[in-house]
């Protein structure tokens, strides 16, 4: 099998573990008889009148037909906002267990194209909202939660317009925001976000069940926490605004409700009635892609589930990284070459700030491991693209190609190749199949990228400098490098892979 094969196995293992349907099916069932209870893992939540579910995000539709499933007749009613096109998308996929059976009691509403928040989400929202309202003590409301979720429950407080604040996230996400940025804003101008919806459906019991898309699981941050006390004040979301530029132009709606917004969030105790409860995580998904990789007789590591960081700069730390690796199946293993780039990796590092990564550690194993096998390192998290030109991409194409540039370079100017000695495959895909506005999930590159391009008379720097991935890669031999899915119905962030294998003894 080719790399490619592997790359792309690997990459579809990890999605399918993650998938909605194994992933609830282990955490939540339903004891019946007198007393009904929930039990979620390993907490019981009675169920002593009417149970309610509502959820928002990329993997919430497949989440819900499991959870209907479970629940059976114990269901009172349901609504769900997921992206436009997903269940036509997963028909298409035969992947029927993602969706809801006929005469299903959960309303479903499709919304956020290209995951924007959109009229049909802003129904959906409204929806949801009402539901909770009309809550009592007696009731439960099961809270599926995906990522993706924030542009599907868009409630802009009044009298900011949804065109205003799509406007505004639009904005801090084009400067290089980070999601916890972005969302920090997002739950100051929204009723239903930062906790608003818990508190709508007060006094009724809420259990939340989440898959998380953002480094670290920050219960808050998550779809921008509609069911978590928030750790932001006003003041946070001023800081961010000021920190892109952005304090000056706001518009009016949006500074009326700054300028009248509580300065602290609401207190933690009066989250009592909520659980927060996270089903899965790009973690366990690293964890299965290693678990393949060892089955296909490679050495395999992971390197962190928390990459993160401006996209070229995530890019030379791979490069690096993957020079690293080939000095090892070199007589270069030891000595200066070997010692410059290790230093290089762990200043790069640092600057990255991934947390929890211990670069030494990680180094230290990867000596450890055997000279003839091939090697396969892993990793997740999700980087951050500054948009300055007009193109067409996403984050993990745009890492690709950067990626591909990078390998070009070193070839070019290094005085020992070791890339020489090595078949080598890096590959980069968001688990909810898509990438940024595009049809794609990612991309795969070798080493011959860039000088294969220039063949075709494309110019790799020039896609680059205009965030035209896409566009690149849909050209660059007919397509074959894009890595493309289609919706999986899932989403735990991006996952990395480099492969790489001797050529040669050396
Ligand atoms: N032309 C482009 N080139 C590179 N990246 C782009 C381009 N256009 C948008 N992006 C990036 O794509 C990202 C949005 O992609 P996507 O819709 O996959 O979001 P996401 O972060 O995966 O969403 P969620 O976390 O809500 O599921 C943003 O980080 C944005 O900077
Ligand atoms: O919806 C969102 O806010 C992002 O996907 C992070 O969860």
């Amino acid at each position: 099998m080719s790399l490619r094969e592997h790359a792309l196995s690997l990459f579809c293992g990890a999605v399918g573990t993650i998938r909605p349907a194994p992933l609830l099916k282990r955490a939540l069932k339903l004891q019946r008889g007198g007393c009904p209870q929930l039990l979620v893992k390993d907490q019981a939540f009675p169920v002593k009148r009417d149970l309610y579910l509502v959820g928002f995000g990329k993997a919430v539709l497949g989440m819900a037909a499991a959870a209907e499933e479970i629940l059976g007749d114990h269901l009172t009613r349901g609504i769900i906002n997921v992206p436009l096109g997903i269940q036509e998308s997963l028909q298409r996929a035969g992947m029927q267990e993602m969706l809801l059976k006929p005469h299903s009691k959960i309303q479903v509403i499709e919304g956020a194209k290209n995951n924007l928040p959109d009229a049909e989400a802003l129904k959906g929202a409204v929806a949801i909202q009402e539901l909770a309202e009309g809550l009592t003590a007696d009731d439960l409301l099961l809270v599926l939660i995906s990522g993706g979720g924030s542009a599907l429950l868009p409630a802009p407080i009044p009298p900011i317009l949804l065109e205003e604040k799509e406007k505004l996230t639009k904005m801090l996400a084009a400067r290089g925001a980070a999601i916890q940025e972005l969302n920090i804003v997002r739950k100051t101008l929204s009723v239903l976000k930062g906790g608003g919806l818990a508190q709508l459906a007060h006094p009724a019991q809420v259990v939340s069940l989440i898959l998380s898309d953002v480094i670290g699981d920050p219960l808050d941050i998550i779809a921008s926490g509609p069911t978590a006390a928030s750790s932001h004040s006003v003041q946070d979301c001023l800081q961010i605004l000021t920190k892109y530029n952005l304090l000056h132009n706001l518009p009016r709606s949006v500074q009326t409700v700054l300028s009248s917004s509580p300065t602290k969030p609401t207190a933690p105790e009066n989250y009592a009635h909520v659980s927060n409860i996270i089903l899965g995580s790009n973690t366990l998904a690293l964890e299965e892609a290693k678990h393949q990789a060892e089955g296909l007789g490679y050495a395999a590591l992971v390197l962190s589930a928390a990459v993160q960081g401006e996209v070229s700069r995530v890019a030379t730390l791979y490069c690096q990284l993957i020079q690293l690796l080939c000095l090892g199946f070199t007589s270069l293993r030891e000595g200066p070459p070997s010692d410059e780039l290790r230093g290089n990796l762990l200043q790069l590092a640092a600057e990255l700030q991934i947390p929890g990564l211990d670069l030494k550690e990680f180094l230290q194993a990867l000596r450890g491991l055997g000279p003839d096998r091939p090697v396969c390192i892993l990793a997740g998290g999700e980087t951050t693209v500054q948009l300055h030109g007009t193109g067409k991409g996403g984050r993990n194409q745009e890492l690709v190609l950067h990626v591909g540039l990078g390998l070009h370079k070193a070839q070019a100017t290094g005085a020992s190749n070791p890339q020489g000695r090595c078949e080598i495959l890096f590959l980069s895909g968001g688990t909810d199949g898509q990438d940024g506005p595009t049809e794609a999930a990612g991309a795969f590159c070798s080493p011959g990228l860039v000088a294969e391009a220039l063949q075709e008379g494309l110019d790799v720097e020039a896609f680059l400098r205009n965030n035209d991935s896409y566009t690149f890669f849909s050209q660059f031999q007919g397509g074959r490098h894009l890595l493309v899915t289609g919706l999986t119905g899932t989403n735990v962030m991006d996952i990395q892979a480099i492969l790489i294998r001797a050529t040669e003894r050396s």
